[in-house]
């Protein structure tokens, strides 16, 4: 993967162990929301991305290249594969149960992704640092050792979940009973 420094863990980051409490390896992750582009079952041209966690610590995700999904004829647009990187990223960082947004997604393009294809995510953890986590992910063609077309490095920026209601609204906390803004 080329990646910056912005996206490369210092020295003092930490990998984080599964969270006591959090999702048991083997279970599935189901939608953070139901109108989400990446994982969200009512998005009628969303990516309807479905994950498991195998370990606590990491994601594997899978969804189909779908007609919505195109750029050049045939095949994905390259920002829908940023976005199914940023969403798997993003669905391997709430394990740990903090909310966080990307601040920055680098990706590389190895192969072309035709419409059809199913591509297997994989997304994990390389560090945190104060509210910054640094995260990768890779997507592979037809199974999960296919070759690689797809690879990211994030930069994450934990939040309050505040943020969402101050600049989304309060559709997300519907969906999240488990916190309360103004406890
Ligand atoms: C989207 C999920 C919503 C749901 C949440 C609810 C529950 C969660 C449940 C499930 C989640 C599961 C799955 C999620 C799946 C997908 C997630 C997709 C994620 C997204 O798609 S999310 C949308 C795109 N995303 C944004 O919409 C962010 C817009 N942005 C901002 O809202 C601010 O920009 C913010 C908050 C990032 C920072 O603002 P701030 O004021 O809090 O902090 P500040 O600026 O001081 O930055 C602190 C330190 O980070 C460094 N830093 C910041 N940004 C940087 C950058 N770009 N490059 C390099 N360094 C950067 C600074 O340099 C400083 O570093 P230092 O401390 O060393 O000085």
């Amino acid at each position: 993967m080329t990646r910056s420094s912005v996206t490369t863990p210092p020295p003092d980051a930490v990998r984080p162990g599964p969270l006591p409490g959090g999702p048991a390896p083997g279970s599935p992750l189901g939608p953070h929301y139901s109108r989400c582009f990446g994982c969200g079952d009512d998005h009628p041209t969303g990516l309807h991305l479905t994950a498991t966690t195998p370990d606590g610590i990491t994601v594997q995700a899978r969804f189909v290249v779908g007609e919505s999904h195109q750029g050049a004829p045939g095949l994905a647009h390259g920002g829908v594969l940023a976005a199914a990187m940023d969403e798997v990223i993003g669905m391997s960082v709430w394990l740990f149960r903090k909310p966080y947004v990307t601040g920055r997604l680098e990706t590389d393009y190895l192969r072309p992704v035709p419409v059809g294809t199913e591509l297997y995510l994989r997304a994990w953890c390389n560090g945190m640092s104060g509210r910054k986590a640094y995260l990768e992910a890779e997507g592979r063609i037809g199974s999960a050792d296919g070759p690689v077309a797809v690879r990211a490095a994030a930069l994450f920026i934990e939040v309050g979940m505040e943020h969402f209601v101050e600049h989304g609204g309060q559709a997300i906390i519907d969906e999240h009973h488990e916190y309360e803004v103004n406890p």
